[in-house]
């Protein structure tokens, strides 16, 4: 037979009907998942236990992903679990997440590329509210940013996290790409130019070429910027899809980010220690005295029992001296044995040790 033979619909209506039954076996199998995780949920609740396992969560990803054979790709698995995961999780209970709001951040996105979309957003006015949100138990866990590739580290972040209780239990890299928005798509008229800090920061040589007239004017996010413009037309924001879409904003420019490989790191804080999986990473906060070569001291236990570092990053330790807080990151869980050599030395030779959590590390 030709399979070339007939009209586009006569040679696609069998395909579809193909596609519609695979779907109605997709959905009994589906729902037979859902059933499963209603069971786990069940015995989980009679232990008190947490609904939420990251580690495990990884490994079904990682094992669909070992033996997909194609055509799906890797992220495809990735994406499609991580949905399936999310409603199947909030059959159990569904999980209250904290973020920096309003709809439309791009810690809303990152929630929900961590979490996927059966959740309950908690949106925070401040990156101190999601902490507090989290250490008061109104959300179960907080998506915080922590770094940004242009402009470096979210310091009000890494003040928190040395600061609270909170651990952090998983990870997630977006990219981030910045419009110019305006209700209409033109900028006449326009005379203020308003985002969070840091993203007036990722775009500044990109205002500065292009639109050195507007005034710049920093606000708690960029969604919230976006809500500024949707009802003020002397007003632009820099934000992202997720924001233009939430406020039906138009692009007068598109991806003004001076980078554009732009990429912000957010770390999801919790209460839970996640059990090593063989791809995780673990953060410390640690400190040294003021002495000649007490950096390289510290360090020595990594290199030694042959850990390594994925960031070093330094940051004041708001005591009004020149002393600073290391924030590092290892490769390896915290209970894999050569960490927990390099561990053990490392709180003998740090003036201050403090470890934030070992969580999948994400690639
Ligand atoms: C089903 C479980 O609970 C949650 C849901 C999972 C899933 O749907 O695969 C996996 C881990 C947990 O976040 C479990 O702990 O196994």
């Amino acid at each position: 037979m030709n399979s070339k033979v007939g009209t586009e619909e006569q040679r696609l209506g069998p395909i579809r009907d193909q596609i519609d039954a695979l779907d109605v076996q997709i959905l009994a199998l589906l729902t037979q998942r859902a059933q499963a995780a209603q069971e786990v949920g069940h015995i989980k609740g009679g232990f008190s236990s947490p609904v939420f396992r990251p580690e495990r969560e990884r490994q079904v990803v990682a094992r669909l992903q070992d033996i997909n054979q194609g055509p799906l790709l890797s992220d495809g698995i990735a994406a499609i679990w991580r949905e399936v995961m999310s409603a199947c999780r909030a059959l159990e209970a569904r999980q209250t997440i904290a973020y920096l709001g309003p709809i439309g951040t791009f810690s809303e996105q990152a929630a929900q590329t961590y979490f996927g979309h059966s959740i309950l957003g908690l949106h925070c006015n401040s990156l101190d509210e999601v902490f507090k949100a989290v250490e008061k138990g109104a959300a179960q866990f907080g998506v915080v940013p922590v770094e940004n590739s242009s402009e470096g580290a979210i310091s009000r972040t890494l003040d928190l996290l040395l600061d609270s209780s909170m651990r952090i239990s998983g990870e997630v890299v977006l990219p981030i790409h910045h419009h110019l928005l305006t209700k209409t798509g033109k900028i006449d008229g326009v005379t203020t130019v308003c985002a969070h800090a840091q993203a007036l920061a990722q775009c500044q040589q990109w205002l500065s070429q292009h639109a050195p007239h507007l005034k710049r004017q920093a606000v708690s996010s960029n969604a919230e910027a976006a809500r500024m413009a949707a009802s003020d037309s002397s007003v632009a924001a820099i934000a992202g899809d997720p924001a233009q879409l939430a406020y039906e904003l138009q692009q007068v420019a598109t991806q003004v980010q001076d980078d554009p490989h732009n990429r912000t790191r957010f770390v999801v804080i919790g209460n839970y220690a996640c059990q090593a999986t063989g791809q995780d990473q673990t953060s410390l906060v640690l400190s040294v005295d003021n002495q000649p070569g007490a950096v390289y001291r510290l360090l020595e236990p990594l290199a030694k029992h042959g850990v390594s570092m994925n960031r070093f990053e330094s940051r004041p330790a708001r005591k009004g001296t020149w002393e600073y807080h290391f924030y590092i990151d290892v490769a390896g869980h915290a209970e894999d044995v050569k960490v927990a050599k390099a561990l053990e030395e490392l709180k003998t030779i740090a003036a201050f040790y403090k470890n934030l959590g070992s969580y999948p590390h994400s690639a």
